[in-house]
């Protein structure tokens, strides 16, 4: 497998040769081999007919590591392709929304204040191409975000839908937080934010073999995260409007409704309301957390008392301790920690559906 060079989209022109109902994109498709426990690479030989056989003008490149997804795709758009197509995971399909838009500074979107407060500055979106089109061919470990689209039926459907005249709008979520060194830094998210133990238990799923497949990886990585983990105290301002304060066990920013592996974290979220649901999980003791571990898989975590529901279009968390650490975690990767604040980009997205 190697990463194939972008080479500009054939000129619109070539279009031509296709009937004038075609709603046929130029398609630039970004690979994970990796992804789904090297899955994609496996499944390639059969992924390449499919999407040759559907796609007229498509083009491929493979990811080379962390990051790469989203220099491709940027690249891509700017050279004239019309839609990218992530193949992989989350974490692939992350990468490749942050591609869709300019690099966005951290201090000009936001900035941290003297009490731990991450504050909004300027969020205007720089798309690379605003009628730019997502599109999405799910091979991962937990492949949460599918499950909100309801692209269920496995890789040959997802790539037909690939040539459907549907594109869906979706919310963008954007969050401003603190790298490992501290520094102010800023990512999209297209499915769920998250702080507290979620960010532990992805790194050690990440960091651990994932051929398990999706929710006994997640599982097996939530029981050791569990050993390590104490709960933070955190205080929330919903809309600069109301503030909350508690000791939790996780927050969840949602766009999307399902994480870690297929669990149901926030029923009801929707991924074009224009806003994010946020679920936190309080003072949970271990084994009232181990117990609420098998209702999020069916979402009756939420008639928990110590659980709560609230929905915003900007949610900011401060650490009351300074000095505690909870990494943040964006569809299943772990940019940093908090502080952070998450923001909605209401319908910024157009996601083939
Ligand atoms: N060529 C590569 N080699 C190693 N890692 C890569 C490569 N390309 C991308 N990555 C990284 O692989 C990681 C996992 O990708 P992805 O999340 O898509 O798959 P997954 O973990 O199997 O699925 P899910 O997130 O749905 O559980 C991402 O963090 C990405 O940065």
């Amino acid at each position: 497998m190697r990463c194939v060079t972008i080479r500009g989209a054939p000129p619109a022109a070539a279009e031509s040769a296709m009937t004038e109902t075609s709603t046929h994109l130029r398609t630039f498709v970004i690979a994970n081999p990796v992804a789904g426990a090297g899955q994609v690479k496996e499944d390639w030989p059969l992924l390449e007919r499919l999407l040759r056989a559907n796609l007229p003008e498509v083009d491929f490149a493979f990811t080379e590591g962390p990051a790469h997804a989203t220099l491709l795709a940027r690249e891509a758009l700017r050279t004239g392709w019309e839609m990218v197509v992530a193949v992989g995971g989350d974490g692939t399909l992350n990468e490749v929304v942050n591609g869709f838009y300019e690099r966005p500074e951290p201090t000009t979107c936001y900035a941290l204040d003297d009490e731990g407060w991450v504050l909004r500055r300027d969020l205007s979106l720089q798309p690379i191409n605003p009628d730019a089109v997502l599109g999405l061919v799910p091979i991962g470990t937990g492949g949460d975000f599918r499950r909100s689209v309801g692209l269920m039926a496995g890789a040959a459907e997802a790539i037909e839908r690939l040539r459907g005249r549907e594109t869906r709008a979706l919310d963008l979520g954007q969050v401003g937080f603190l790298d490992a060194r501290g520094n102010l830094a800023t990512r999209y998210f297209v499915n769920i934010a998250s702080g507290g133990i979620s960010g532990v238990v992805d790194a050690m799923a990440n960091s651990t073999w994932k051929g398990l497949g999706g929710r006994a990886s997640f599982a097996v990585a939530t029981m050791r995260a569990f050993a390590k983990w104490k709960n933070i105290e955190v205080e929330v301002r919903l809309d600069d409007t109301s503030e909350l304060r508690d000791r939790v066990l996780n927050l969840s920013v949602a766009n999307g409704e399902y994480f870690g592996g297929g669990m149901w974290v926030a029923p009801g979220a929707e991924l074009d309301d224009g806003r994010l649901q946020l679920i936190m999980m309080g003072d949970l003791s271990r084994p009232q957390a181990l117990r609420m571990f098998t209702d999020i898989y069916k979402g009756s975590h939420l008639g928990h008392r110590k659980v709560s529901r609230h929905r915003a279009r900007q949610v900011a968390v401060r650490l009351v301790e300074p000095s505690a650490l909870a990494l943040v975690d964006l569809d299943g990767e772990q940019p940093g920690k908090l502080p952070a604040t998450f923001n909605v980009h209401h319908r910024a997205l157009q996601f083939k559906a």
